[in-house]
């Protein structure tokens, strides 16, 4: 199968992203994304969920201009920007470069100090990679992604690999910072509870096709005691085929 058929653009319609009929194979293989239908406001926090070969990153990638369309279209904002779940800095230069790589301006350095401090890395703006802590490269992912000025910012799994409690400190980050820029997010997780504490709505994957998508209408910030909360991750659980207790 070709990847002839590719077409993407910008979204109208007051939407940020607006994805129609997409569908996704790799060679001849069967469909990994199934005539998908997505669309994503300006400033709206989704996430996404599913088993794993589902095609979350499959979706991710494709939004994010790295994988072509099989069939269907994918419109998009100009500034997109993607964090994965390692880091990915390059170890020969020092964090701010790292930041404001492929970046031009007498103020790079300048620029990166401001981003690398609002992500809790003022600190570190001269160091080598390899001497930062997983939470810390994770923060200057961040920065590198935030830099950018991202109309939509694309989060695949950026937390997985990170401690439990470096990852509750990363929610609440990224949490602030996207009160503070609010640009678009697609945030792939498998932790439910972390799609019910960031998002304003979680989307459930399926086989390449969306078998849930309901919006999560917490008050903020959010907390595990509410009883829509629990109603909303039961119903979640049950949407994954996960039992709860
Ligand atoms: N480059 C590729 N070539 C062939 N098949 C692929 C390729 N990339 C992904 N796939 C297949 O597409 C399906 C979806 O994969 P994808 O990585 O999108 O799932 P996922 O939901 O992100 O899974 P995980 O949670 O494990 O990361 C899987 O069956 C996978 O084997």
């Amino acid at each position: 199968m070709s990847d002839a058929r590719r077409t993407s653009g910008r979204a109208g319609s007051g939407q940020a992203v607006i994805v129609k009929g997409l569908t996704r194979r790799f060679g001849d293989g069967p469909a990994v994304l199934d005539r998908l239908d997505l669309a994503i406001a300006p400033g709206e926090f989704v996430a996404l969920l599913g088993h794993s070969g589902s095609g979350k990153s499959t979706l991710l990638r494709t939004l994010s201009g790295l994988d072509p369309v099989t069939e269907g279209t994918v419109a998009r904002p100009r500034e997109v920007s993607v964090v994965f779940q390692e880091s990915r800095l390059l170890p020969w230069k020092r964090t701010w470069q790292n930041v404001v790589l492929g970046q031009d301006g007498a103020d790079r350095r300048d620029r990166a100090a401001e981003v690398l401090r609002e992500v809790g890395l003022g600190h570190r703006i001269d160091s080598w990679p390899l001497t930062l802590s997983g939470g810390e490269a994770q923060r200057a992912a961040l920065a590198r992604a935030l830099v950018r000025e991202p109309d939509f910012l694309l989060l695949d799994e950026p937390f997985a690999a990170l401690d439990a409690l470096t990852r509750l400190k990363m929610q609440r980050l990224v949490s602030d910072l996207w009160t503070r820029h609010r640009c678009a997010v697609l945030l792939v997780t498998h932790d439910v509870d972390e799609a019910l504490l960031l998002a304003d709505r979680a989307v459930v994957l399926e086989r390449g096709r969306i078998r849930t998508d309901v919006p999560v209408e917490l008050a903020r910030p959010r907390r595990h005691a509410d009883p829509e909360f629990e109603r909303l991750r039961a119903m979640l659980l049950d949407a994954l085929g996960v039992h709860d207790g």
